[in-house]
């Protein structure tokens, strides 16, 4: 039900951005009319897939929600295990940031936390496509879960699950306390297991044998989605993320040592003309730990405050615009850094 909501966005801009969005009000905007639905924190605005440059494509980057074995501190590896309540709602707020992000389609690893954080997220969608699993462990499966209605399946989002997306291989580490393992063989020695790139830990996989899956399968598999225009979410894990942000950002093998991924924060990436531009987390504060922040959009909001006041739709909706192209411009001059 489309419902007339009145709403002012003051927004205070610190001093040496000031400049910047005295600019940006001057530009041109379409006036478009909200209801109360799009006025929710993350349905303020919703790009449209036919506005977007065919060239160009949305790649989000997702690490699952805290598991009951993070919970724990145990090396989980390859063991499937699934999310806590927290990991649950964190998979439920990513969702919200990326809920205004047209997503065509979804690749997660064979792993449940995976697949819940990327099933969670989508349920978020402003869209309110349905996320499918396409089940291809065998000939008849796949046939068991064909859909029939092409109108189903345009209100559908497919989900392609891969076990080469999975996290890497823990060995002989999986379901041993990480606090303990420190104590047991040195922290130096841990942390090489957990963070070099090269070195594997007991009878387990090194990050860089991890790329070596994870990577091959990012490159055959998804950047051809992702040049072919479509919207990509991966919903994943810490270190096989890490090995394709490494191969995203041309990480070396020291540098990847120092990246850390948070549970459940999307990292937004996009692919225009055969490269790959890092973008800031969609929408939301900053948060320790957030790898694909900008150093620029990273100060806008500690240092920016916004009071929401009663006011007009018109209003409202122009200035709720003029922040998004805010933020925009942000994020396109940090790019340039
Ligand atoms: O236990 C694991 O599988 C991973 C991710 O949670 O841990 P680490 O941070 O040590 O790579």
């Amino acid at each position: 039900m489309s419902t007339a909501i009145s709403i002012h966005h003051f927004v205070i801009i610190p001093q040496e951005e000031r400049e910047t969005y005295q600019r940006l009000k001057q530009l041109p905007l379409r006036t478009v009319s909200y209801n109360t639905t799009l006025l929710s924190p993350s349905k303020n605005t919703i790009p449209d897939n036919s506005q977007k440059k065919s060239n160009e494509a949305a790649l989000i980057l997702i690490r699952h929600g805290e598991s009951l074995w993070n919970a724990k501190n145990l090396f989980t590896g390859c063991v499937d295990v699934p999310l806590t309540e927290k990991g649950i709602e964190e998979a439920i707020e990513a969702g919200k940031r990326i809920s205004n992000i047209p997503i065509d389609v979804i690749f997660t690893s064979s792993l449940i936390r995976a697949q819940m954080t990327a099933m969670l997220a989508m349920i978020q969608h402003c869209r309110k496509k349905v996320p499918i699993i396409l089940h291809n462990e065998s000939d008849q499966a796949k046939s068991w879960s064909q859909v029939f209605s092409e109108e189903t399946k345009d209100q559908s989002v497919p989900v392609i699950p891969a076990w080469q997306l999975n996290e890497r291989m823990y060995g002989e580490l999986q379901g041993l306390n990480k606090q303990e393992t420190a104590e047991r063989y040195g922290k130096q020695q841990v942390h090489e297991w957990r963070r070099s790139y090269d070195i594997p830990p007991p009878e387990g996989e090194s990050l860089e044998m991890c790329a070596e899956r994870a990577v091959a399968y990012f490159v055959e598999n998804i950047e051809p989605k992702l040049a072919a225009g479509k919207n990509v979410m991966v919903a994943a894990h810490g270190n096989s993320l890490r090995s394709i942000i490494m191969y995203l950002d041309k990480l070396t093998c020291k540098e990847v040592i120092s990246l850390e991924l948070s549970t459940s924060i999307p990292l937004l990436y996009i692919f225009k003309d055969g490269k790959f531009m890092k973008r800031g987390s969609p929408v939301g504060p900053t948060e320790a730990g957030v790898y694909a922040y900008t150093k620029v959009r990273h100060r806008f909001y500690c240092s920016t405050i916004f009071i929401f006041f009663e006011f007009s739709v018109l209003d409202g909706s122009l200035c709720l615009q003029r922040l998004a192209q805010y933020r925009q411009k942000l994020d396109d001059e940090s790019l340039k850094k």
